[in-house]
């Protein structure tokens, strides 16, 4: 049995990780190492029913790390920069399935999601790669829900507008933004309890809450979310996008195989990425220029068939309401896209909106199935 190395498992992506693996049975098939950058030595954790041989190592301990023959990490960027090039300046020649952005652009690195790009893996593989990497959060759920249009070639352009769910900026955002929704209830609670209270003055109480200096909003960069939003995620890039956008169209095109982003052959694929008061759904809305005017029913078939987790929802209010919304998808690998129709600037031209959880499809899913396809190879 292989000796799989694990790191970043008690965080948030690692416990999303973690519980996948004991739904799908994966701990049945590996020897885990747990791994810790805060308490080596300590017990390891025990997932699957299978007790670890060994107590928890220590992450930095290069050694260590070399006895393993694949090693998934999820313990974010920091650590990649500071571990891999030693390990692999250490002679290791295993497998490095990692969710962090640091390794995706190298050469040597496929961005992995099999459902989209097992070619790619599979070529990779047989070429003698390594280096696997988990695709951006929203990259990947577009690429889920979206599959059928790229794997038929049919997309010559697309935008997405982002709606991205808190959780991508981590644990502590997703408590700040609750913190946040109670603040704001809580400076109008007696107003809410008398049905008399005129609502401007709610409003009016609501808008001095959030912009108020104790309002907490530490961890989103002193920006409030609850009640507002955040037209900007990650550092400024280049061409006026925001990194966030660019791996739009840098990571995509890599994923499917295709040429570098802005280079003859690529698809450009741009847009805005806003942050929103959900908590770990990423949703966007799309608009595509197709190569050529494709029938709403063919275009319907074929986003149904690429994947067993893209669903296309009915473009019908309703059935909007309760099945293409993050409340509806949190948690659940479903992918749903939907919203779909023809637009006004010509019949080329689909909307389409669609959502997904992005520690699920956005960040573990991949990782756990590319142990598979590593075990399995
Ligand atoms: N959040 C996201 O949406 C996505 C994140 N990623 C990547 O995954 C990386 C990890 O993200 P995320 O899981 O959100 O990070 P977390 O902050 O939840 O966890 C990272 C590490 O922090 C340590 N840690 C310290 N205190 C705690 C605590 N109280 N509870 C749990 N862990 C704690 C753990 O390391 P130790 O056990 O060694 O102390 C843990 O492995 C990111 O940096 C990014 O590269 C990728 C896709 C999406
Ligand atoms: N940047 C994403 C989350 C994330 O971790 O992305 P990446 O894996 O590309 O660093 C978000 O804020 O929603």
């Amino acid at each position: 049995m292989k000796k799989v190395g694990l790191v970043g498992w008690r965080g948030m992506v690692g416990s999303v990780l973690m519980q996948r693996m004991v739904e799908e049975g994966d701990f049945a098939h590996i020897d885990p190492v747990y791994f810790s950058t805060s308490a080596a030595g300590g017990k390891a954790p025990v997932f699957g029913g299978k007790e670890a041989s060994l107590p928890l190592q220590d992450a930095s301990n290069i050694d260590a790390l070399k006895a393993c023959e694949i090693i998934i990490t999820c313990q974010g960027g920091d650590y990649t920069k500071e571990v891999f090039a030693k390990l692999r300046a250490a002679g290791w020649n295993g497998h490095w399935i990692d969710a962090a952005s640091s390794l995706r652009m190298a050469d040597d690195a496929v961005i992995i999601l099999d459902p989209v790009n097992m070619h790619v893996i599979k070529d990779a593989l047989a070429k003698g790669g390594k280096n696997w990497i988990g695709g951006n959060c929203t990259v990947s759920l577009m690429l889920m829900g979206l599959g059928g249009l790229f794997q038929n070639d049919l997309i010559e352009w697309a935008t997405s507008m982002t709606y991205q769910a808190a959780s991508g900026a981590g644990a502590q955002n997703m408590r700040e933004l609750i913190s946040q929704m109670g603040v704001i209830h809580d400076s109008v609670k007696d107003l809410l309890a008398d049905p008399a209270s005129a609502i401007l003055d709610i409003d009016r109480k609501v808008a001095e809450t959030i912009r108020s200096d104790g309002f907490p909003k530490k961890n989103f960069r002193n920006t409030p979310l609850a009640g507002s939003l955040i037209p900007w995620i990650d550092v400024p890039y280049e061409n006026g996008q925001s990194k966030e956008e660019w791996k739009g169209g840098a990571e995509c095109n890599k994923i499917l195989g295709k040429p570098a982003f802005r280079t003859a052959g690529s698809i450009p694929i741009d847009g805005l990425c806003v942050r929103i008061g959900a908590m770990r759904c990423h949703s966007q809305a799309l608009t595509i220029k197709l190569k050529k005017d494709v029938p709403l029913d063919e275009i319907s078939d074929m986003l149904a068939k690429a994947n067993p987790w893209a669903k296309v929802v009915p473009n019908d209010r309703e059935i909007s309401e309760r099945e293409l919304t993050p409340a509806a998808v949190t948690g659940t690998l479903t992918v749903p896209v939907g919203r779909l129709h023809k637009m006004a600037m010509g019949p080329e031209y689909l909307a389409a909106f669609t959502c997904g959880d992005q520690l699920l499809w956005g960040a573990a899913e991949p990782l756990r199935r590319m142990l598979r396809i590593l075990l399995e190879a």
